[in-house]
């Protein structure tokens, strides 16, 4: 039996439990039961864990503007194929001092450059590019933040001049507008070695200088690529290039105006031409590009594209498991899944680049209605489709539509694999082939048959005939003023190893010897007829954007330099920094 002194004490206590705010209750028993520690470990746990968060917040918002374009990069935007090869003497080509010191790496996720397969620095590479795009972004934000947008430009205006006017001029990035001599006129015949740059004489239209190229794959538009690029650079139109130097337009994702380097930060007023990869979305590259537009495209039979995506593409989920395509189409494509990533290289390639939905049509009926859909989608878009098959004939039909002329179009066969990694399909696989890539046979058939109309209706065949038949004969003599060899060879011949194609997969890609003997006029000239696309790419965009081209150059020459001493991470601040010191003082 208790005293009646604690009985009266537990009967108040009981008391003022149940009468106390809720409050002093929780306090009371925190303070005063015999779980006390307990309450306190609890409650200092949670103040800890909230200091940690709010530490977390404030470290996530320095670096989140580090972080801001990798992430759009890497999360937002899909990853590209091609990297540039070795750039190392690529500068001289063209005397822009913004030299790029570092080549860039693959980014696409199942492909490496072949040279680099296994190799565990290309984890390294990436992240390098990673911050220099992300030091590239920094450099572009502040830019734009500092400078007026640009005057509107008027055809043929030169595009150097154009970037950032109000930019002080600073000796580490000189802006240079290149030398371009006009060639002497020639008559077809006699001065076989010059480029005209104007239209032919007996030509009275006006010269088409807004172009879109859809560049599809496998199809020699490469070659086309090329064309567009020295007639482009030799008329100092703009062209419409991928940002931050890639060499493609975000393929395989629909093409987004911002993937063009200038749109979003409004520094180039007016495209003349857009030819990069990219998966066709008519809308949005209406966006970039002026009304009056000329677009076109080319298409190649089926069956020799897909012999030849097989070898370039084998890496692909869809082709990785089978020895040969004959194995593949027997096994009724069993490998492919049209949802895995990359896989659209392997089925209808033609008209999933076209930006339309390539998926196989499941009966005849529905072939037939989805293949006239493509084919209205695409005469409504496009108002010239070349044919591979047909090389020469379709750059005479182009040189009349454009009112270019022939020497614009002369040019030489680009991208080309060597005999060694053909592999000559038998008429079984042939149709294999044409049934597993039914939209495109279809679109193919099509337009060769409309090709042939057009010729007929405008040209005529013997006008087609001598036409390119004067082609050839240029070509013949361009290849004779330049070449060493007279002719392609092997990767492993090429000697100057800037001019080296880009080698990927299995495919054994060709490049060119420049005759020794040159002088500089014709040097130039036919290095530009040579320069695979990944190097052309990469000179105009550092002519286009002479700053920063030599900002990536110098981020990337500094984490060369530091990849032995420091960690990425350091460079990367110490980089950041110099660049917004600079920026600032300018
Ligand atoms: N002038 C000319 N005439 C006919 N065929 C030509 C021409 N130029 C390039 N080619 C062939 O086109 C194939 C390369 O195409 P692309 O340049 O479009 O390839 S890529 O998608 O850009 O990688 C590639 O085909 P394959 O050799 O069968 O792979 C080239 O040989």
């Amino acid at each position: 039996m208790l005293p009646p002194q604690r009985i009266a004490g537990r009967v108040r206590r009981a008391f003022h439990w149940r009468t106390a705010s809720p409050w002093t209750t929780c306090v009371r028993v925190a303070c005063c039961s015999h779980l006390r520690f307990m309450w306190f470990a609890l409650m200092v746990l949670t103040v800890l864990c909230v200091a940690l968060q709010m530490l977390g917040v404030v470290r996530q918002a320095r670096s989140a503007k580090v972080l801001k374009l990798v992430s759009e990069q890497l999360v937002r935007m899909p990853a590209e194929i091609h990297r540039p090869t070795k750039r190392n003497n690529w500068e001289n080509l063209w005397s822009v001092s913004a030299a790029i010191a570092e080549e860039p790496v693959d980014q696409h996720p199942f492909i490496q450059r072949r040279d680099e397969s296994g190799n565990p620095r290309s984890e390294e590479k990436r992240e390098n590019n990673r911050i220099q795009d992300t030091v590239l972004e920094d450099i572009r934000k502040k830019l734009t933040s500092t400078t007026k947008a640009a005057p509107p430009t008027v055809a043929n205006k030169q595009w150097l001049g154009q970037e950032f006017p109000n930019q002080p001029q600073r000796p580490a990035f000189p802006k240079r507008t290149p030398e371009i001599k006009k060639p002497p006129q020639s008559d077809n015949n006699n001065d076989k070695y010059t480029v005209k740059s104007q239209a032919d004489n007996t030509v009275t239209c006006q010269p088409k200088n807004h172009i879109v190229f859809l560049k599809t794959h496998k199809t020699a538009s490469s070659t086309i690529l090329n064309i567009l690029y020295r007639y482009g650079e030799s008329h100092n139109l703009t062209f419409a290039l991928p940002l931050n130097m890639h060499s493609q337009l975000f393929y395989p994702a629909f093409f987004a105006a911002h993937f063009v380097e200038g749109v979003r930060t409004r520094s180039v007023k007016e495209f003349h031409i857009l030819c990069n990869h990219m998966r066709f979305n008519s809308q949005e590259v209406r966006k970039v590009m002026p009304k009056d537009t000329f677009y076109f495209s080319i298409l190649r039979n089926p069956v020799a594209m897909m012999e030849s995506l097989f070898v370039y593409y084998k890496a692909i989920p869809a082709f990785h498991a089978v020895k040969s395509l004959e194995e593949f189409l027997i096994q009724g494509g069993r490998s492919y899944n049209a949802s895995v990533p990359n896989n659209h290289y392997a089925r209808n390639i033609l008209t999933f680049d076209f930006g339309l939905d390539n998926t196989a049509p499941e009966s005849d009926t529905e072939l037939d209605r989805r293949s006239a859909e493509i084919i209205a989608a695409m005469e409504r878009d496009f108002s010239l489709i070349l044919i591979s098959e047909y090389f020469d004939e379709s750059l005479v039909l182009l040189k009349h539509a454009l009112c270019w002329s022939l020497d614009d179009v002369s040019s030489f066969r680009l991208n080309s694999r060597s005999e060694r990694s053909r592999r000559p399909l038998s008429t079984e696989t042939a149709e294999r082939v044409k049934e597993w890539n039914s939209l495109d046979w279809r679109l193919y058939q099509h337009f060769n048959d409309t090709f042939w109309k057009r010729i007929d209706s405008t040209l005529g065949r013997a006008t087609l005939q001598q036409e390119v038949e004067l082609l050839k004969a240029k070509r013949r003599n361009l290849e004779q003023m330049c070449l060493q060899e007279g002719g392609a060879v092997d990767p492993a011949q090429v000697q100057d190893s800037s001019l080296k194609p880009f080698q990927y997969g299995a495919a054994v890609i060709q490049g060119y010897n420049l005759r020794l003997e040159l002088n500089n006029d014709t040097r130039q000239l036919c290095q530009r007829l040579i320069t695979p696309e990944l190097q052309y790419t990469s000179a105009l965009y550092t002519k286009q954007f002479p700053q920063l081209a030599a900002a990536r150059a110098a981020a990337a020459k500094k984490i060369a330099a530091s990849r032995n001493t420091t960690t990425h991470r350091a460079v990367k601040r110490n980089i950041e920094t110099n660049v917004h010191t600079a920026m600032s003082n300018s």
